[in-house]
C-alpha cells in the first residue's frame, strides 16, 4: 500500500492557517478522501498539555526548554496520529510542524539550526511534509488578527522584532526548498487562497508526483 500524503501549513501569527486547514479538509472530503487532521502542539494528550504550558502567558521558559517542550509534543504526534495515518494511506494535514521549530527557536530565539535540525530529524525519524503552504504576511497585521480572539497568549506578547524574524526564517526556508513550499500572500482573500491551495493539492494528489495518489 502506498504512503499517504502529508501537508503542512505554516505562517506566522493569525496568517490564516487554521481557516485554510478547515477550507482544505472539506474539499478533500468532499473528493472522497480520508483526511487526518491535527495540530502542534497538540493532537495527542501529551502535546495538549504542552500547549496549555508553552502558550501559558505566566510560565517562563528558556529557548532551549521551549524548543524541547514543541519537540516532545511533536515526538508523541507523529508516533501516536502521523505515521499511523500516513500507513493507511490518508490525507494528513497539520496545523504548523517542525518548520515552525526553525522559525520560532531558531530564527525568532537564536537557538542554532544545525542542533535543532538534528534533534528534529531523531524526533520525527526523519518524516517530512510532501507540501508546506506558507501563508506569510506582515507580522504586525497578523498580531492584530490573532488580538480578535483574545488575550494574547505567551509567543503572541513576544515583541514585534522577534515576530519579523520568525517570518524571515519562514521564508528562508521555503526559499531554501522551493519544491516542498507554496508561499501565498496572506492579505489575499480566503476564497482565493483556498482556490490556490486546493489547486495545489489536488495536482499533487492526482499528477503522480505525491506518493500518496491511490
Ligand atoms: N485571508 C484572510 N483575510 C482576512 N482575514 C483572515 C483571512 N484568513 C483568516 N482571517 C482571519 O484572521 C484571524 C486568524 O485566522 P486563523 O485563526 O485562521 O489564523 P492562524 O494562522 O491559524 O492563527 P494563529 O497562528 O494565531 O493560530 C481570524 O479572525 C480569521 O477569520
Ligand atoms: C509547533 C511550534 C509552534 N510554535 C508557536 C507558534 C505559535 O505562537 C504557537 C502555537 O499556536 P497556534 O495558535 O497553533 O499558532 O506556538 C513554536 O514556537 N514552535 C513550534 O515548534
Amino acid at each position: 500500500m502506498s504512503r499517504g500524503f502529508f501537508v503542512t501549513l505554516e505562517g506566522p501569527e493569525g496568517a490564516g492557517k487554521t481557516t485554510q486547514l478547515a477550507r482544505l479538509e472539506a474539499r478533500l472530503r468532499a473528493a472522497g478522501r480520508a483526511v487526518t487532521v491535527t495540530r502542534e502542539p497538540g493532537g495527542t494528550p501529551l502535546g495538549t498539555r504542552v500547549r496549555e504550558v508553552v502558550l501559558d502567558p505566566a510560565v517562563d521558559i528558556e529557548p532551549l526548554g521551549e524548543f524541547l517542550l514543541y519537540s516532545a509534543s511533536r515526538a508523541q504526534l507523529v508516533r501516536e496520529v502521523l505515521r499511523p495515518a500516513l500507513e493507511r494511506s490518508e490525507t494528513v494535514l497539520c496545523d504548523r510542524y517542525a518548520d515552525s521549530s526553525l522559525a520560532y527557536q531558531g530564527a525568532g530565539r537564536g537557538l542554532r539550526l544545525p542542533l535543532l535540525r538534528q534533534i528534529t530529524d531523531e524526533v520525527t525519524g526523519g518524516l517530512s511534509p510532501d507540501l508546506t503552504v506558507l501563508l506569510d504576511l506582515d507580522p504586525a497585521l497578523g498580531l492584530e488578527r490573532a488580538a480578535r480572539r483574545g488575550q494574547p497568549d505567551r509567543l503572541e506578547r513576544a515583541d514585534l522584532d522577534f515576530h519579523r524574524r520568525v517570518r524571515q526564517g519562514f521564508l528562508d526556508l521555503a526559499r531554501a526548498e522551493p519544491q516542498r513550499f507554496l508561499v501565498l500572500d496572506a492579505t489575499r482573500s480566503a476564497d482565493d487562497l483556498e482556490a490556490e491551495i486546493w489547486a495545489a493539492v489536488s495536482g499533487k494528489l492526482a499528477g503522480g508526483s505525491s506518493p500518496a495518489a491511490p
